[in-house]
């Protein structure tokens, strides 16, 4: 037909899952791309008659579109200690391995490719938003950016001097600077990113409060994710950590609170009344025998609760369809009720919510008119997920990041038939290699010394 309107992309696709509205599935519809934005999205038949675009993708025998995922919580450069020190509770994994092997080293080459290497690994298993919370954060600021992924960076604040910074002034001095050099980036969302309640002091926690309230900035903190970290905090301070950051004026709908088991009923209310969100990293927590988010409680509460992978130095992976896979089953075995945790439900934590839990709901997280065109695209073709009774349902609990065969962000094409568009990854790979030899000689040698 004459007289149609032209657009840049249109994706026809077999199934869309918008993720909202709730529950739903569109079969045999299009998603319409206009610059950076999802301008309709139609039946096909419709489609063909109402547009005509630049590019068109024919997904639509066994293809299922939905929202990119978004990693709500990880430790990107951490992917070059992927494997270093497997099998180790949270404090003995830090103490003499992690911590150690950052102060050797961390510096912004490590931060430059490692940040690659996970951007890489995460476009390959379709997200496309992730926080990161890291050691030079301008460095892995800019790497996204360079590489127009989008990503929440969260600044260190940590007690302890490191590479980056020497004390809590400096780094929250540093960080408040890439805030505001970051301030009307389309790529890049700079927030706090206060270690833990065990790393960082009173005067610091209440600074970020204060600053975080004036720039209007989100916060990041791991917090309750072990038995221990709450012991010593009622034996040090009289109170749970959750109530120690309320009482320091933390606990707003600005703070994300990463991990949060070993929860009382009371520190369930405190969070609910809050508005504050929960990120939950259920493979790192389990890798690291840290405990079990009670995820059903919270959602019943009306706590915004957003997955996390947590760094690929404790999951190993950075997977966020089988996080959801994990999220679900672990979900209904906590809460000792198959229904919890639902597929659908698991699919907003590694959306929606994680738009939420970012401030940036308006945006990204859900396939409507007027938001971002962060997709992606899943092969549900293949003999070992059929028959296809609900898509959804096969998102969470049958397919694996292999089946993700393409991915927009912000309209852009980043991979194509499984082709990464916008990143080297034979160069990449030979950085890698580079840095896993470093690190593995200068091991023996202290082996070798320590003998
Ligand atoms: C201040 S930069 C981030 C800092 O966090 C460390 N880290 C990685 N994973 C965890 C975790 O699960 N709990 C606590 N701290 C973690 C990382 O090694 C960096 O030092
Ligand atoms: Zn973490």
């Amino acid at each position: 037909m004459l007289n149609n309107q032209s657009v840049d992309t249109i994706i026809h696709a077999r199934w869309v899952i918008p993720v909202i509205p709730h529950n739903t599935v569109y079969e045999n519809h299009s998603v319409v791309i206009s610059g950076h934005k999802i301008l309709d999205i139609l039946p096909k038949d419709a489609a063909l008659v109402k547009y005509t675009a630049k590019e068109i993708f024919s997904l639509d025998e066994h293809h299922a579109l939905l929202p990119g995922l978004i990693n709500a919580h990880g430790h990107s450069a951490m992917s070059l200690f992927r494997g270093l020190a497997d099998d180790l509770p949270l404090m003995e994994w830090l103490n003499n391995h992690i911590w150690p092997a950052e102060a050797k080293w961390v510096d912004e080459d490590f931060v430059a490719d490692g940040t690659l290497l996970a951007i890489t690994e995460m476009i390959r298993s379709g997200t496309t938003c992730y926080s990161d919370m890291y050691f030079f954060p301008n460095i892995s600021a800019k790497v996204a950016a360079e590489h127009k992924m989008r990503t929440q960076i969260c600044f260190p604040v940590i007690d302890f001097p490191t590479a980056w910074a020497q004390n809590s002034d400096e780094y929250i001095h540093k960080g408040v600077e890439l805030f505001d050099q970051y301030r009307n980036s389309d790529y890049v969302n700079v927030a706090f990113g206060p270690h833990a309640p065990y790393t960082v002091s009173n005067d610091p926690l209440k600074q970020v409060a204060t600053l975080a309230d004036q720039l209007n900035a989100q916060i990041q903190i791991h917090l309750h994710e072990t038995a221990f970290e709450v012991k010593e905090s009622i034996e040090q301070y009289g109170v749970t950590p959750i109530k120690r950051l309320a009482e320091l004026g933390l606990l707003s709908p600005s703070l994300q609170c990463v991990h949060m088991t070993q929860l009382s009923d009371d520190d369930i209310t405190l969070i609910a009344e809050s508005g504050a969100h929960v990120i939950h990293c259920p493979e790192s927590n389990l890798k690291l025998a840290s405990g079990f988010a009670p995820v059903d409680k919270l959602l019943n509460a009306g706590v915004n609760v957003a997955l996390g992978t947590d760094g690929a130095a404790s999951n190993n992976d950075l997977d966020l369809l089988g996080e959801m896979k994990t999220a679900a089953l672990i979900g209904k075995a906590v809460a000792g009720d198959a229904s919890a945790v639902s597929a659908h439900q698991a699919l907003e934590m590694a959306t929606i919510n994680g738009a939420k839990s970012m401030g940036l709901e308006e945006k990204i997280g859900s396939l409507e008119s007027g938001k971002l065109a962060d997709i992606i695209a899943i092969d549900l073709g293949q003999i070992d997920c059929q028959p296809v009774y609900d898509p959804a349902s096969h998102i969470v609990y049958a397919t694996n990041s292999h089946q993700v065969t393409h991915s927009w962000i912000g309209g852009d094409i980043h991979m194509n038939n499984r082709q990464l568009v916008m990143i080297d990854t034979l160069h990449l790979n030979a950085r890698v290699k580079q840095w896993a030899q470093k690190i593995k000689d200068a091991d023996s040698q202290q082996a070798s010394v320590t003998a």
